[in-house]
C-alpha cells in the first residue's frame, strides 16, 4: 500500500541501510482497468479526420504493406481525397450536445459505468489512435499507484488489425517507464456468455420498442482483407463463431440470419460476403422488413450509425424493402455493463 511519509524510497521499507534518500515518492499498490477503443477524430472536420487517418493508417497492423509502397498512396491519394468525404459522413452522426463522436462517448460511459463495480480499482479509457492515448492513460494509471494494470481491448472478435494493435502500443508505452507496472491484456470475448446473452437481450428489447419483428436479419461484421485470414488472422473464425452463437441463442437459422462483412476499404479482396450486397440482394429477393446486427462493434460509431443506419438502409429502401432497423450496439447498457464487469473480475483474479 501507498506510505505517504517523505522522502520515501521505492516500493519497500526494506531499505538497505545505506540506501540513497532522494528517491522521489512513488505511488504504488493499486489496481488499474483501461479500457480500450479503436479512436475516432476531435471533430468533424477535414483536417481533424485528416490527423486521425494519417496516425489509423500509417499503423503496419492496420495496412501491411511496404511502407515504399504504402506511404506514397497514404500521402497522395488517400490522406487528400477521403477525409473530406469522411467528415461529411461523422457530421451525420455527431454528438453535438457532448461535441464528440459516438464512439467517444460510449467509450467513457463504458469506463464510468465499470467502475461503479469496485471500490479499490482505477478504471479509465483510452483509445489506439488519436486521444486521450493509450501512454496518456497508463502514465495516469501509473501516477495514481497503479503497479498492476489490465488491459481491455473494447473488441470482442481478435485480429492482429485491432487486438494486437493495442497490445503493440502498451509494450511501446511501457517500454519508455522505468518501473513497469506489471500487465495483463484481457483476451477476446467473441464466445462470452454474457457477450452472446447481452446481444440476445438488447436485440430482444429492440425489438420490442420497434414494435415490429425482421422477415431477415443480417449479422454484420466489420470486414478485413482476405490476405490477413489466410495469413493466419482469427478474426474471420471469432466473427463465424459468434454468430452461430446468436444463432443459437434465438432460434435463428443461418438462411435467417446470414453472416456478412461491412466497411471495405482499398482494393484488395476483403472478407466476404460484403454486407451492403447482401442487404441489396435480400431486398431483390423479397425481403421486406430487416435488422442489422453488428456483433463486432461494443460502441455504436460511423461504420453502424453512418455506413448501416443511413447509407445501407437507403440501398435497402431503393431496392424494393420497406422496413429497415439496426439495432444498436451494447453502448452503454446494463448488459454492457455486465459484460465488462465480468471480463474485469476474471482478468484481475489474483489481483483484487
Ligand atoms: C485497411 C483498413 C482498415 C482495417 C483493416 C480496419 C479494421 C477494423 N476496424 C475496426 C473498427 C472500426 N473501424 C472504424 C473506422 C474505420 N476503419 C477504417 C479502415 C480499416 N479498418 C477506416 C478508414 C475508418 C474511418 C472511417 C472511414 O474513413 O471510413 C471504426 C469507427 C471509428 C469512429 O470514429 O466512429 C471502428 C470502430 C475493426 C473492428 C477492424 C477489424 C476487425
Ligand atoms: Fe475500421
Ligand atoms: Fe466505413
Amino acid at each position: 500500500m501507498t506510505d505517504d511519509t517523505a522522502p520515501k524510497n521505492a516500493g519497500s521499507s526494506d531499505q538497505p541501510q545505506h540506501a540513497p534518500t532522494a528517491h522521489p515518492p512513488v505511488a504504488e499498490g493499486r489496481v488499474g482497468v483501461l479500457l480500450v477503443n479503436l479512436g475516432t477524430p476531435e471533430a468533424p472536420t477535414t483536417s481533424a479526420v485528416r490527423t486521425y487517418l494519417r496516425e489509423f493508417l500509417s499503423d503496419t497492423r492496420i495496412v501491411d504493406l511496404p511502407r515504399a509502397l504504402w506511404l506514397p498512396v497514404l500521402y497522395g491519394f488517400i490522406l487528400n481525397i477521403r477525409p473530406a468525404a469522411t467528415a461529411q459522413n461523422y457530421k451525420k452522426i455527431w454528438r453535438e450536445e457532448s461535441n464528440e463522436s459516438p464512439l467517444r462517448y460510449y467509450t467513457r460511459a463504458q469506463a464510468e459505468n465499470l467502475a461503479t463495480h469496485f471500490d479499490d480499482v482505477t478504471v479509465e479509457w483510452a483509445m489506439r489512435y488519436g486521444t486521450p492515448s493509450i501512454s496518456e492513460k497508463l502514465n495516469a494509471l501509473k501516477a495514481a499507484g497503479c503497479t498492476r494494470i489490465l488491459v481491455i481491448p473494447l473488441y470482442p472478435q481478435y485480429s492482429a488489425t485491432t487486438t494486437a494493435s493495442v497490445t503493440d502500443a502498451v509494450f511501446d508505452a511501457v517500454k519508455a517507464m522505468r518501473w513497469q507496472p506489471a500487465i495483463r491484456i484481457a483476451p477476446a470475448f467473441h464466445d462470452a456468455g454474457a457477450y452472446i446473452s447481452g446481444l440476445a437481450e438488447t436485440t430482444r428489447q429492440h425489438f420490442t420498442k420497434i414494435g415490429w419483428q425482421p422477415d431477415r436479419i443480417v449479422l454484420s461484421f466489420h470486414g478485413l482483407p482476405q490476405r490477413y485470414f489466410e495469413a493466419g488472422d482469427p478474426y474471420y473464425c471469432h466473427c463465424a463463431k459468434t454468430a452461430r452463437l446468436l444463432r443459437e441463442k434465438m432460434g435463428w437459422s443461418e438462411e435467417f440470419a446470414p453472416l456478412a462483412f461491412q466497411s471495405k476499404f482499398g482494393r484488395e479482396k476483403w472478407l466476404e460476403p460484403a454486407a451492403d450486397e447482401t442487404i441489396k440482394e435480400l431486398a431483390e429477393n423479397g425481403a421486406k422488413n430487416i435488422a442489422v446486427i453488428m456483433p463486432g462493434f461494443v460502441a455504436d460509431c460511423i461504420e453502424t450509425l453512418e455506413e448501416i443506419d443511413i447509407a445501407a438502409r437507403e440501398t435497402f429502401l431503393s431496392a424494393g424493402g420497406e422496413k429497415f432497423t439496426a439495432v444498436p450496439c451494447l453502448n452503454d447498457t446494463p448488459e454492457m455493463n455486465t459484460l465488462l464487469a465480468d471480463i474485469a473480475r476474471r482478468e484481475t483474479a489474483g489481483w483484487v
